[in-house]
C-alpha cells in the first residue's frame, strides 16, 4: 500500500516528514530509525533539530541504522556519509553514538562488512521506521537499475547517472568514488514502515514510473510496491506528471 502526501515544495515536504518523524519517535522513544543522506533528507533533518530543542523530543534511546556509504572515503573526509550524519543530526541531538550505525567505507575487508551489517539491522531488532529518497535513476539506497529485490547489503559499482548527480558535492566529477556499500532491496523491505521522500522536477520521471511501470528490477524504487505501509511525501514538482 502506497499513500500520498502531495506537498507544495521542498520546504513543506521537510516540515511534513519531520513532523511525522518526530511524533513517531515521541511515540515510540526506543525505535530504530532508517536514515538516509543526500540533500532530500536535509531539510527534515534541520526540522528534527529544531523540535529536539524546542520541544524536547529525546534520543537517548534510538537506534539509527544509515543505508549507505561511500567506499575509500574516511569517515573525517566531508564527503563520506559518516560527516554528512554527524553534522546534519547526530551533533545537535542527544542521540548516543554506540546507537548509531552508517556501513564502514573504509573496511579492509568489505564482504565480511556487509554480513557484519545485515547481523547487526537483525541484533536491534530490524528496523521501524525506514526514510528513503529517490535516486533519479530510481536508485533506494545506493542500489542501481537491475540490483536483485532479494539483495542483502552489498557493495555497488554507482551508475554514470548517479555519479554525475553526485559531484555536485565534489571538486570534480572524477572525485566522486565509483563504489559503495549499500543496504539491499530486501534489506530495505524488511522495515516495518518506510517513508520515500521526492523533491524536485529532477524527480519526477522516477516518481512516476512508481505509478506508470510494473514492478521490475530496471526501477529499484518499484519494489516498494511489494510493501505494506509505504509514505510517499512528495512536491509538486517531483509528482507533476501524477
Ligand atoms: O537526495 P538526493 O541527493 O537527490 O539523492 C537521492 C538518493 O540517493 C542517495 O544519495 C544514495 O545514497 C540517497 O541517500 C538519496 O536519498
Amino acid at each position: 500500500m502506497m499513500n500520498i502526501i502531495r506537498v507544495a515544495n521542498y520546504e513543506e515536504m521537510s516540515i511534513e516528514a519531520g513532523k511525522l518523524i518526530a511524533e513517531k519517535v515521541r511515540a515510540n522513544p526506543s525505535m530504530t530509525l532508517g536514515l538516509a543522506t543526500g540533500s532530500t533528507p536535509q531539510g527534515f533533518y534541520q526540522y528534527l533539530v529544531k523540535d529536539h530543542i524546542t520541544n524536547g523530543t529525546t534520543y537517548k534511546n534510538i537506534k539509527s541504522i544509515n543505508l549507505d556509504e561511500y567506499i575509500g572515503l574516511p569517515a573525517s573526509d566531508p564527503n563520506s556519509y559518516h560527516y554528512f550524519m554527524q553534522k546534519n543530526l547526530f551533533d545537535h541531538v542527544d542521540i548516543s553514538s554506540k546507537n548509531t550505525h552508517i556501513p564502514n567505507g573504509a573496511a579492509t575487508d568489505l564482504d565480511e562488512e556487509c554480513v557484519r551489517y545485515e547481523n547487526l539491522i537483525k541484533e536491534v531488532g530490524g528496523i521501524d521506521l525506514q526514510i528513503l529518497g529517490i535516486g533519479q535513476n530510481s536508485h533506494i539506497g545506493f542500489n542501481e537499475p537491475g540490483t536483485s529485490f532479494h539483495s542483502r547489503t552489498h557493495v555497488v559499482a554507482l551508475a554514470k547517472n548517479t555519479l554525475e548527480a553526485n559531484a555536485r558535492f565534489f571538486a570534480k566529477l572524477e572525485d566522486v568514488p565509483t563504489h559503495a556499500l549499500t543496504m539491499g532491496i530486501a534489506s530495505i523491505l524488511d522495515s516495518k514502515e518506510i517513508f520515500l521522500l521526492a523533491s524536485g522536477t529532477a524527480k519526477a520521471k522516477a516518481v512516476a514510473q512508481l505509478f506508470t511501470e510494473g514492478i521490475s528490477e530496471d526501477f529499484p524504487a518499484s519494489a516498494l510496491k511489494q510493501h505494506q505501509k509505504v509514505t510517499i511525501i512528495a512536491d509538486e514538482d517531483a509528482l507533476k506528471y501524477i
